[in-house]
C-alpha cells in the first residue's frame, strides 16, 4: 500500500534520509527538480524528452520549494527549453542552499540566452504577459507552509505571484504545475490559504500528502505525479496513512480451502432491522445480509422481527433468522465469528437498551463486532465508555453525523481533519474507527490509518451503508480482525460500485450488492494454461 503522508511526516522522513542514509539536502533536492523535469517531459510527450520548441515561467520563493525550482529550471534548459525565472526574494534572504542553487543559475544565464533571471515580479511583468509559456511552474511554498484555518492570508509577495499565476490561468494562457504541492494549499490538512494556487499537475516529492484528499485539496492539485527522490519507504513512521489498493484488498480475503465445511468458511450473526405499526426497517437487515452471502461467508444467521422474516427468506434464503429473544441471541453470539450490530435496528427504548446490554456483556464483547448506524444511536444516548465495555476487537462505521453523535464535535470539525480525528477516537476508546466519506478513513487502536481513496458518488444512495456492514462482518467472520475487514470490505465495496452501472447516478443498492462477487472474483482471475 503506498504512503500518504502529513507535512510533519515528509519533514521527518527528509531529516532521516539525511541522518540515517547520510545523504544531503542538495542531493534530495538535486532529486527532486531533476525528477519533476523527466515528469515534464514525459508528460508533454516529447521525442527523448527533449524540450526544445518549450517555454517555461518558473516562480520561486524563498524555501526549499524555491530551490526545487532553481534545480528544476537547470534540468529543463538541459532539455532545451527556454525558462524565466522569477525570484521573489532577495538573494540574501535566502538559505545557503538556495543562494547556491541561484548562484548556479546566475552562472548559467552568463552562457545561455535561453535562461533570464527576474529579481522581482515587477521586472517580469512586462515580459510575462507578452509571453506564452509551455507551463508555470509554481514553486513558492510547499510543506513548510502551515495553517490555523481555512482562509488565511499569505503575505506578499507570496500572495501578488499566486494571483498572477490564478489569473494566466483562469485566461487559460498556460497549464500550471505546483511543485510538491499547490503554493497556499496546508499538506496535511487540504486547509487553503487567500489565494492559493489551482494547479493543472501536481509533481509531488517522494509521497503523496494528506491534504491532497481532504477540504480544498483536492480541487486544487489537479492530476497528481510522485517524483521517486530516494527516500524509501522505511524511513517513514509505522503509523502514516496508507491508501488501500487491490492487493490489500485481496490479501484480506479468505479463499475457501478444498476441504472447508461451511461452519469453517466463517459464522456471520447480523442483528439489524427492525418492524413496527408504523414503519419497517427491513431493507436494512435484507441487504447487510445478501452483502454477506455474497462475500461467500460460511452461514449468515440475521436476527430481525420475526414478522419480517418471510421478506428476507425472499430475497436471501441461505440465511436462517432468529428471533430478538435474549435465549436466542446468546445462543447465536456464542456461535458467531463475528456480529454485526445496528442497521435499521429501531430506536425505541427497548432497541436502546438491547444494545447497552450487549456491549455490556462478555459474551459480546469477547467477538468481532461491526456496529453500524442505530447500535451508534444507542452507544452516543446512553454514554457508554467503550474502552471500558472491554470490546476486544470492534469497529465502528460512522458517517460524519453520527461521529459528530458520538463524539460532541462539530461536523465542520472532523471534515477539517477526518485523519486526526479518527485516530483520536479509536486510541481513546479501543476500537477501529471507519469513518465515512470520500475519502473514508479507516484508524486503528495501535494508530494506524489506512485510506480508501475508490469509489464514486455512485455509492451515494440509501443502503449502502448496510451493505458495507454486511461486507466487513463477512471479512471479519471468515479470518481478518474488524481493521483489515472494513479497510478490504471498503474497498469491494467502492469496486462494486463502479461496477454496478455505466452511469453512476442511476446506481442502487440492489446494483451494488449483485455486483459484490465480481468486485472480488476480478481479483482472482484464473488464467488458462498456456498449451
Ligand atoms: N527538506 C528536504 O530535504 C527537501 C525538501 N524539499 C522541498 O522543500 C519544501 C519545503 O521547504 P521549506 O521547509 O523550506 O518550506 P517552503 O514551503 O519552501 O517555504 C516556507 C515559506 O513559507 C513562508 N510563509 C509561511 N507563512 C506564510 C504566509 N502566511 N505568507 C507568505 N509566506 C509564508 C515562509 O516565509 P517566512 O515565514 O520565512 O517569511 C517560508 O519561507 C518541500 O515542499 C519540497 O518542495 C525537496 O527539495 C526535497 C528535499
Ligand atoms: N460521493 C461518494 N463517494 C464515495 N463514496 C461515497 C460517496 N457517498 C457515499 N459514499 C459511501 O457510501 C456509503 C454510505 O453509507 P451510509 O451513509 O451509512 O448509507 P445508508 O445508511 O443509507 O446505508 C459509505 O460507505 C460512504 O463512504
Ligand atoms: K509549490
Amino acid at each position: 500500500m503506498n504512503a500518504i503522508v502529513t507535512g510533519k511526516e515528509m519533514a521527518q522522513a527528509d531529516n532521516a534520509a539525511i541522518d540515517k542514509l547520510l545523504t544531503s539536502e542538495t542531493r534530495l533536492m538535486e532529486l527532486a527538480g531533476r525528477q519533476a523535469a523527466e515528469i515534464i517531459s514525459r508528460s508533454l510527450h516529447r521525442e527523448n524528452g527533449q524540450l526544445h520548441d518549450c517555454g517555461f515561467l518558473i516562480l520561486c520563493g524563498k524555501g526549499n520549494n524555491g530551490g526545487d525550482g532553481f534545480v528544476l529550471a537547470r534540468h529543463l534548459l538541459n532539455k532545451g527549453a527556454s525558462v524565466d525565472v522569477v525570484t521573489l526574494y532577495p538573494p540574501d534572504s535566502l538559505k545557503d542552499i538556495n543562494r547556491e542553487g541561484l548562484g548556479i543559475l546566475q552562472a548559467y544565464a552568463s552562457h545561455s540566452s535561453r535562461l533570464r533571471l527576474f529579481a522581482t515580479l515587477d521586472d517580469a511583468m512586462n515580459t510575462i504577459e507578452q509571453q506564452e509559456y509551455t507551463a508555470i511552474i509554481d514553486a513558492l511554498l510547499g510543506t513548510g507552509l502551515n495553517l490555523e484555518h481555512e482562509g488565511v492570508t499569505l503575505r506578499d509577495p507570496v500572495r501578488s505571484a499566486i494571483e498572477l499565476i490564478n489569473s494566466r490561468s483562469s485566461q487559460n494562457a498556460s497549464p500550471v504545475i505546483a511543485l510538491d504541492l499547490p503554493s497556499g494549499l496546508d499538506a496535511t490538512t487540504g486547509y487553503s490559504a487567500a489565494p492559493t494556487i489551482r494547479a493543472d499537475m501536481t509533481i509531488t516529492m517522494a509521497y503523496r500528502k494528506t491534504g491532497f484528499f481532504f477540504n480544498a485539496g483536492p480541487e486544487l492539485t489537479g492530476e497528481v505525479h510522485t517524483a521517486e527522490i530516494s527516500i524509501p519507504p522505511f524511513l517513514l513512521p509505522e503509523t502514516c496513512c496508507r491508501e488501500i489498493d487491490d492487493e490489500y484488498a485481496s490479501a484480506c480475503f479468505t479463499l475457501r480451502s478444498p476441504s472447508s465445511a461451511k461452519h469453517t468458511n466463517g459464522k456471520l450473526l447480523i442483528i439489524a432491522g427492525s418492524l413496527s405499526p408504523e414503519a419497517s426497517m427491513t431493507g436494512a437487515a435484507i441487504l447487510a445480509t445478501r452483502a454477506a452471502l455474497a462475500c461467500g461467508t460460511g452461514y449468515v444467521c440475521t436476527s430481525l422481527p420475526l414478522e419480517a422474516a418471510a421478506a428476507l427468506h425472499a430475497t436471501a434464503p441461505a440465511a436462517t433468522v432468529i428471533s430478538r429473544k435474549p435465549d436466542a441471541l446468546e445462543q447465536k453470539i456464542r456461535w458467531a465469528d463475528a456480529i454485526v450490530l445496528g442497521c435499521g435496528l429501531g430506536r425505541t427504548p427497548a432497541d436502546l437498551e438491547l444494545v447497552r446490554r450487549l456491549v455490556t456483556s462478555r459474551v459480546f464483547t469477547t467477538k468481532k463486532v461491526v456496529l453500524d448506524a442505530d447500535a451508534l444511536f444507542a452507544l452516543a444516548e446512553s454514554g457508554i465508555d467503550l474502552a471500558q465495555s472491554g470490546m476486544q476487537d470492534a469497529v465502528l462505521t460512522p458517517h460524519n453525523g453520527e461521529f459528530s453523535r458520538l463524539t460532541g464535535l462539530a461536523i465542520p470539525d472532523i471534515s477539517a481533519d477526518p485523519i486526526m480525528h479518527a485516530r483520536v477516537f479509536s486510541r481513546n476508546h479501543n476500537v477501529a474507527l471507519l469513518l465515512k466519506g470520500n475519502p473514508t478513513v479507516i484508524s486503528s487502536p495501535q494508530g494506524k490509518v489506512h485510506l480508501n481513496t475508490s469509489g464514486t458518488e455512485a455509492l451515494a444512495t440509501a443502503g449502502t451503508g448496510d451493505i458495507l456492514s454486511g461486507m466487513i462482518g463477512a471479512l471479519a467472520a471468515k479470518g481478518c480482525s474488524t481493521f483489515e475487514a472494513a479497510s478490504a470490505a471498503s474497498w469491494f465495496h467502492a469496486r462494486a460500485g463502479d461496477l454496478a452501472h455505466d452511469l453512476s447516478s442511476l446506481v442502487t443498492a440492489e446494483q451494488v450488492v449483485h455486483r459484490i462477487p465480481e468486485a472480488i472474483s476480478e481479483m482472482f482471475s484464473i488464467t488458462p494454461d498456456t498449451p
